[in-house]
């Protein structure tokens, strides 16, 4: 909440920006969605969008609420729904063979730390890394769990090899590892119990939503024109 507030009143001084944060973890392919859109409509809306890594473990545990493909129903629902969210939305998703061993089980706590670090010593490659991290293991199923994935997704994104082997080692530290949890933390006082969240702060209010499907409310509570999940300057 304090550095919803620093970043609220850094930004409205200077404009008239409203503040959204995107909480996420990249694990979660229902956030890559909202992430990229979130991402095209940035220039388009008046608003400032904020990247807030947080562990969905983490808030899954705190609120005692389970991955929904641990549901076998659910689990066949979202195997279908995600790739007709991912052709409307635009995004190169594919689904993983193996979610629940090879992604559940092993869990992304390493890639968040790293991701953490990043965002504390290298903001302008939060972006990128998170997006690589995304495209290594929902698109390519490729592993994320091991140092050298973590350091390849790193330097796709551009960072140097030295610059991603001291944020690898950085992530490890009590640092990282507490603002990480600070940031989890944050995520599940504003009411959070699934990712994405976003959080909106419309006239000093936070307003939580959750899930990419909830982007034309997001609009509709910034005053903003929803113009689908690719809009095109011909489109505006
Ligand atoms: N309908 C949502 C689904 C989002 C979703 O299922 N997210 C998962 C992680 S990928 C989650 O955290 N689910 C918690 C829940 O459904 O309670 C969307 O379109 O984004």
């Amino acid at each position: 909440m304090a550095a919803a507030r620093q970043a609220l009143s850094s930004s409205s001084s200077s404009s008239n920006k409203k503040l959204v944060e995107c909480f996420y973890d990249v694990l979660s392919p229902y956030t890559w969605l909202g992430f990229e859109v979130l991402c095209r409509y940035r220039p388009i809306w008046n608003m400032e969008l904020r990247f807030r890594p947080v562990s969905i473990a983490g808030i899954m545990h705190s609120t005692g609420n389970r991955a929904p493909a641990l549901v076998p129903k659910k689990g066949e629902y979202i195997s279908k729904d995600l790739l007709r969210m991912a052709k409307y939305y635009q995004v190169p998703l594919h689904l993983v063979k193996d979610f629940l061993g090879s992604v559940l089980e092993k869990g992304t706590l390493e890639a968040m730390r790293f991701v953490t670090a990043v965002d504390m010593a290298e903001p302008q490659f939060l972006e990128p890394v998170s997006r690589e991290l995304w495209m290594r293991l929902w698109s390519r199923d490729e592993d994320i769990t091991q140092p050298e994935s973590i350091l390849a997704a790193a330097e796709r994104a551009g960072l140097s090899s030295d610059q991603a082997r001291k944020l690898l080692e950085m992530s490890s530290s009590p640092e990282v590892k507490n603002r990480l949890k600070a940031t989890t933390d944050e995520a599940l006082k504003y009411g959070a119990f699934g990712l994405p969240s976003f959080v909106a702060h419309i006239n000093e209010e936070p307003h939580l939503l959750f899930g990419s499907d909830r982007l034309e409310l997001l609009g509709h509570l910034l005053g903003e024109k929803w113009l689908g999940p690719v809009p095109t300057p011909s489109k505006l």
